[in-house]
């Protein structure tokens, strides 16, 4: 298995910290990056698991974390782009800072981050190196409730393009477009039933189908540039 630790950014909670726990169990050293110290950080560091603290919300604070991050490793197996800002009700506030702070976390952190940690991923001794970003069935669709997120996840999207295209044949870049994975605390019935109608295979499946798509993209030797859709079939719905 690889020495090569994988990053995954957002690992303290819900998808990827369900994903942090499964690459560690499949061997892998594994990073996450967390803003909010809270007693689960503890419980992956308790694993074996490096814990590197990274806010997103501007420039040099991205910058900050990359020179933590090189600080602790020299070499990565893999980058996974997990961490988003999302509102319920984005239109409730409708205001610049949010979509700003929506940019910063879902294009100018991946971008700053693969760039920059170009030379981690090249020196992974691994046949294989992989960048993914996990978008949403929303940047292909569009969302009227949720426009800002949706056009920034849509801009990460695009990056997927532009840095598969940049970084082969040494690294592969992919991404993950999810779409009502998991439950929010607060959500009631109403809205289980709203996203159940939703899906072509109605269901609200939770964090172990987007693992299945990290895993598969990992291990894939001739796979890049794509955007793989774990959505339950919303498009032919
Ligand atoms: N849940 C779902 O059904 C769906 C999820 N997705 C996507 O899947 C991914 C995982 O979803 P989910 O687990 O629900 O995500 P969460 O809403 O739980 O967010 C993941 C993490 O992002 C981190 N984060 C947020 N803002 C910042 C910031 N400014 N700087 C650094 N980190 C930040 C948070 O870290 P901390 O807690 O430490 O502050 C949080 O734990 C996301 O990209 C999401 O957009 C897409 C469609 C459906
Ligand atoms: N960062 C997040 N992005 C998204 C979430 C979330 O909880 N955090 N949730 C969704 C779902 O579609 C939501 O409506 C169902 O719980 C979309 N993106």
């Amino acid at each position: 298995m690889s020495q090569a630790p994988i990053l995954i950014t957002g690992g303290g909670q819900r998808l990827g910290r369900y994903c942090a726990e499964r690459l560690h169990d499949d061997g892998h050293p594994v990073i996450i990056t967390y803003r909010r110290e809270r007693p689960a950080i503890e419980a992956l560091r308790k694993r074996g698991i490096t814990a590197l603290y990274a806010d997103f919300s501007s420039e040099s604070s991205i910058l900050e974390f990359i020179a933590r991050l090189k600080a602790h490793t020299h070499a990565l197996r893999a980058i996974i782009h997990n961490a988003s800002h999302w509102q319920r009700d984005e239109d409730s506030t409708a205001c610049g800072e949010d979509f700003a702070l929506m940019f910063q976390v879902h294009m100018q952190a991946p971008y700053l981050i693969n760039l920059h940690a170009h030379t981690l991923l090249m020196a992974c001794p691994e046949p294989m190196r992989d960048i993914i970003h996990i978008t949403d069935y929303s940047a292909a669709h569009g969302s009227q409730r949720h426009m800002a997120y949706a056009a920034t996840k849509a801009g990460l999207e695009n990056l997927t393009l532009s840095m598969a295209g940049r970084f082969a044949p040494d690294i592969k870049v992919n991404a993950i477009a999810p779409a009502g994975i998991m439950l929010n605390a607060g959500d009631s019935d109403d809205y289980l039933a709203h996203l159940n109608s939703k899906s072509a295979l109605p269901a609200v499946p939770g964090p172990m189908v987007i693992w299945q798509g990290v895993r598969y993209l990992l291990d894939s030797a001739f796979v890049t540039g794509i955007t793989l859709p774990v959505d339950g079939g919303r498009h032919v719905k």
